[in-house]
């Protein structure tokens, strides 16, 4: 058969309609974007069926499964996102092929990036709802893989909590909006996290109360808390424990993150090592006297990272 692209269409999980890049193959239309790297795959692992499950197919090129559509159309959102801003090809920088499986295991309240592909549970319908309706979700996931390709950042205390502060600036860098992370697909509270105000959610917003236990890979979402904070002050600004900060926009604010991600953060690297990697990030793109070297070193102040 030959092979061509064409425009679905459907509703995502919130009953949003959107198009995306499908595959039509003969009389059938499947969920595949080959346009974007070696290609952008959806498919459905439904009934706990061996991952990645079964490719999804349409005989007119209209969807109807609404986590399907969303994990599809935010993947390439996501995608764009790194070639656009970054000059990154997907995960591995080569064009690497994005999978996702929705409907994975049974009401999983979850999301995962599991090492080679993303996976979205379609929640319990009290917890969450399918998780692959919030694109901060979908960039956070993949951020996973992004960070694997690159600092390999060990996923157990501070090194893991900064592997799950990148992806949560990852994802809300990708949304674009508002300081939360996971808010459309929560069901029992407003979001999952804040990165304006961490505390909301039971994650610490200063270096100090740090959680030191052992549960969660030794609080990996618990500490990401204080280096989100650390990137909202830098990005949106505020005054935090008496430490003022001005900001200077997301948009600068996650490419010194991408930076410090690429070139200077290895698989061991603790809170301290994010703040130097940051300052000389911030060198590299506005200088050592800059204003901006200044309000990363003030943003890590403030969150008590020396
Ligand atoms: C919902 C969930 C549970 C456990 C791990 C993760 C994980 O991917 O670390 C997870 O997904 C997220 O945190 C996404 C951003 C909302
Ligand atoms: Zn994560």
């Amino acid at each position: 058969d030959i092979l061509t692209h064409a425009t679905g269409t459907g509703k995502g999980v919130l009953g949003d309609l959107k198009t995306f890049t499908t595959t039509q193959s003969g009389s059938t239309y499947q969920l595949k974007d080959t346009t974007r790297g070696q290609g952008i795959v959806t498919y459905s692992a439904a009934k706990g069926q061996p991952l990645p499950g079964t490719l999804l197919t349409s005989t007119n090129n209209i969807w109807n499964d609404g986590a399907a559509v969303d994990a599809h159309a935010y993947t390439a959102k996501v995608y764009d996102f790194y070639k656009n801003k970054f000059g990154r090809n997907s995960i591995d920088g080569k064009g690497s092929q994005l999978i996702s499986s929705v409907h994975a295991y049974d009401k999983w309240n979850n999301a995962q990036w599991n090492g080679k592909q993303m996976l979205y549970g379609d929640g319990d319908g009290v917890t969450f709802r399918p998780l692959s309706a919030d694109p901060d979700v979908i960039g956070h996931e993949l951020t996973h893989g992004v960070t694997e390709n690159t600092a390999g950042l060990e996923y157990y205390g501070e090194s893991g909590a900064l592997d799950e502060s990148i992806s949560d600036i990852m994802g809300n860098s990708i949304e674009g909006k508002n300081w939360l992370i996971g808010d459309l697909v929560t069901l029992s509270r407003p979001a999952l996290r804040s990165m304006e105000n961490p505390k909301l959610y039971g994650q610490p917003d200063r270096y100090q109360d740090r959680y030191a236990g052992t549960s969660d890979n030794g609080g990996v979402h618990t500490n990401s808390g204080i280096n989100n904070k650390a990137f909202y002050l830098i990005a949106n600004g505020g005054t935090h424990y008496g430490v003022t900060v001005n900001g200077i926009g997301r948009d600068a604010a996650v490419q010194i993150f991408y930076n410090a991600l690429i070139y200077y953060l290895t698989p061991t690297s603790d809170f301290s090592a994010m703040r130097a990697a940051a300052i000389q990030s911030a060198t590299d793109l506005y200088g050592a006297n800059s204003a901006q070297v200044d309000i990363v070193k003030k943003a890590y102040t403030a969150v008590g990272v020396n």
